[in-house]
């Protein structure tokens, strides 16, 4: 298709109630949606998933937007026709910035998609029609908190629980959650990187627990590191912010460095590489779940679409609309029995509502092919 321009909206959601984890404490989400402009006219839309500071990964709101307008726009547009599957390779010569780039294939795909009445579903090869939903509980001030907030989503009918932990709060909280709700919740744990490999023995007391997995414990660099622990402790490494393309998941497989795979669209460049580390794990025998950055309707839509392939076999932070707002800028994904439904609609499925977007947009910015 050939690209007329891409429009760049800040949006900014209050969430429902604050989202503590071991790199901070966020009140409001701050991200950018890519509405991409063929020359035909058809539009597709992308999120970009950076957060505001450069706290989860290197990429932030401003960075990505200054990226996206100097160089990944004017370099799509300078390659003549544009094709999702082109892409990657088109914008490989700028390094980095996966969430940007990432953003513009989704709004690339999305547009030629929905011209050719294809889903999101359809083209990533999902199986399921419905995926089963796990939630990510924050840090919070106490375990009666905690607790309160673990039970609460249950009764919702969460199918798993992420709690977030950090060095304090770690073996209290789960062995608190396990005496409440017993041994049959599906319960994992995600670090964010806040401990060393000097915390093993520490963190080799969460093995009586019969978590799914621990996620991310070292630092995003220290693959040899999670290797050596993976050694020390019996729960499941799970790596995140490690894993940014299908090359680098398949080195931290062989190196033992993960025994599950979080994937997530935007830290490694798209759904197009999110299928690709999803058949590298497949092929390896490492189940993948879908994470989430906090994702608005549009970015959700995309998820729940590649969670219903058939490597995720496990339940993903692919949560309801109203975990994290009050009201999205799509129609809502609301739970069913533990489940989302996956988007069958042309592209991702879902439009933004255009007065629900604009309330929550605070820059607009037009960026011409
Ligand atoms: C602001 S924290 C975002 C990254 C975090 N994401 C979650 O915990 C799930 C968020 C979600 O439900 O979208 C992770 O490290 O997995
Ligand atoms: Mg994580």
């Amino acid at each position: 298709m050939k690209l007329h321009g891409v429009e760049l909206m800040h949006v900014s959601m209050p969430l429902v109630s604050p989202f503590r984890t071991s790199f901070g404490t966020q009140t409001t989400r701050d991200l950018l949606v890519l509405r991409v402009v063929a020359a035909d006219g058809t539009e597709g839309w992308g999120e970009c998933v950076t957060m505001a500071d450069p706290v989860y990964s290197s990429e932030y709101v401003e960075g990505a937007a200054d990226v996206l307008r100097r160089y990944l726009v004017p370099a799509l547009a300078a390659g003549g026709d544009v094709d999702a599957s082109r892409v990657a390779t088109t914008l490989s010569r700028f390094k980095g910035h996966r969430m940007a780039k990432g953003a513009l294939e989704m709004g690339v795909l999305d547009a030629e998609l929905r011209v050719e009445g294809r889903s999101f579903a359809r083209e990533l090869g999902a199986v399921h029609d419905t995926v089963p939903c796990g939630v990510s509980v924050g840090i919070m001030d106490s375990i009666p908190a905690l607790l309160d907030a673990v039970g609460g989503y249950l009764d919702e009918g969460y199918v798993r629980i992420k709690l977030k932990i950090e060095p304090g709060w770690d073996v209290d909280p789960v062995r608190e959650v396990r005496e409440r709700f017993g041994d049959d919740v599906l319960l994992q744990v995600d670090a964010n990187t806040a401990y060393t490999l000097a915390d093993a023995r520490h963190l080799a007391r969460l093995d009586p627990f019969d978590l799914l997995l621990i996620e991310q414990p070292l630092e995003e660099e220290d693959i040899l590191g999670h290797a050596d622990l993976a050694r020390l402790i019996r729960t499941p490494v799970c790596l995140d912010e490690s894993i940014v393309s299908a090359q680098s998941a398949a080195a931290a497989i062989r190196l033992g460095a993960c025994q599950v795979v979080n994937i997530k669209p935007g830290r490694v460049g798209g759904y197009l590489e999110s299928r690709r580390i999803h058949d590298v794990c497949v092929a390896n025998g490492v189940p993948v779940w879908c994470g989430g950055m906090l994702e608005t309707g549009i970015g959700r839509a995309a998820n729940v679409a590649l969670a219903a392939l058939p490597g995720f076999t496990m339940p993903g932070d692919t949560s309801a609309s109203d975990r994290y707002y009050r009201t999205d800028i799509t129609e809502p994904f609301v739970l069913d029995h533990g489940t989302l439904p996956v988007p069958t609609g042309p592209g991702i499925g879902v439009l933004p509502d255009p007065d629900r977007l604009a309330e929550v947009t605070t820059r607009r910015e037009w960026i011409p092919a």
